[in-house]
């Protein structure tokens, strides 16, 4: 059984349709990308799957739990809000234990499970220090901690990343990376973040102006705007020539010359297919040929996200 079932969701406010008519479907262990330019619905969107607002229209269900009855479903979900406000004056550990005790866990259930969510998302050894002494990094993190309290089986969490360093935002998608795997349950995850959608989302919705433009693995989405895909392909500088007869027996793939740096090619796709891409890696190894990098997606999620997402598109 699906965990999340959205069907024909709509959200208007007055003349302004900020969702519309958005259809999809997550299992357990996806980690769904809610991406979208400014104003493009996902904070509406995940308002309506959690409750707070009511749908205009469509409808979805959790668990198979209509989204209408709030209380259930309000049971089986997890929060990360987009601005999270917290009890500055209370510890971590006592945040967490009283927000547990709230889904009416007893007080030896809340104190287990506090502990073991200070473990997992890093903050036992400053569990009882209090909130306002707290990084960004960390109160986001307690955040993701309180979303998990009920153990639920659907997550939302509204750009879990936003402001904070490079290091804060690794911590927490590692984070994210282990409630879907470890625990099982599905994460819907709104962020601005491409290269963030492409370490950790196993599929991606792209909202514009509240329309489901695209949707599907990163792969998928590049595939939707037909994009000529290219790739680099990098090795040790004296194997080039060997690498260069290696591709040159890989049909759907041209070579567009070499680039600044020694050792590395530029590839281009003649189709929107993976199959030149996995040939050509195959072909690579089949001649022996160790391969250092070799990146096809990384610079076509923005490309396609733009494209997708400029203002002149229908
Ligand atoms: N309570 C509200 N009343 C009126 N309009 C609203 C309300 N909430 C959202 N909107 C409008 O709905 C549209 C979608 O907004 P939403 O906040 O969902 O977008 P978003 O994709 O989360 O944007 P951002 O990336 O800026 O956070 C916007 O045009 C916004 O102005």
């Amino acid at each position: 059984m699906s965990s999340l079932e959205v069907v024909g969701l709509s959200k208007r406010f007055g003349v302004r349709t900020a969702v519309d008519e958005l259809t999809f479907t997550a299992h357990q262990g996806d980690i769904i990308g809610l991406l979208g330019p400014n104003g493009g619905g996902k904070t509406t969107t995940i308002r309506l799957l959690t409750t707070i607002l009511r749908p205009s229209a469509g409808a979805f269900s959790v668990t198979g739990i209509p989204g209408d009855q709030h209380s259930a479903i309000r049971q089986r979900i997890g929060v990360l809000p987009e601005s999270a406000g917290y009890p500055v004056r209370q510890t971590g550990r006592e945040y967490l234990r009283y927000s547990a005790r709230l889904f009416g866990l007893s007080r030896a259930e809340a104190t287990r499970v506090t502990d073991r969510l200070l473990a997992d998302v890093g903050l036992s050894d400053r569990a009882g220090a209090r909130i306002s002494t707290y990084s960004r990094g960390m109160r986001q993190r307690l955040g993701i901690a309180r979303a998990l309290v009920n153990d639920p089986a659907v997550v939302f969490l509204d750009e879990p990343t936003l402001g904070l360093d490079p290091a804060g935002q690794r911590e927490v998608l590692v984070t994210v990376r282990d409630i879907a795997q470890r625990r099982g349950a599905t994460v819907v995850l709104s962020t601005h973040t491409l290269t963030e959608v492409e370490q950790v989302c196993t599929s991606l919705l792209i909202l514009r102006r509240g329309k489901l433009l695209a949707a599907g693995t990163v792969s998928d989405v590049i595939a939707t705007v037909g994009a000529q895909r290219s790739g680099r392909l990098r090795v040790a500088p004296g194997l080039i020539p060997r690498a260069q007869a290696a591709l040159a027996r890989v049909s759907g793939l041209e070579f567009t010359g070499d680039t600044d740096h020694p050792g590395e090619l530029k590839l281009d796709a003649t189709s929107s297919a993976q199959e030149p891409w996995d040939n050509a890696l195959r072909a690579l190894l089949d001649a022996r040929i160790a391969v250092l990098a070799f990146d096809t997606d990384a610079t076509r999620l923005s490309d396609a996200f733009l494209s997708l997402t400029e203002e002149d598109q229908p």
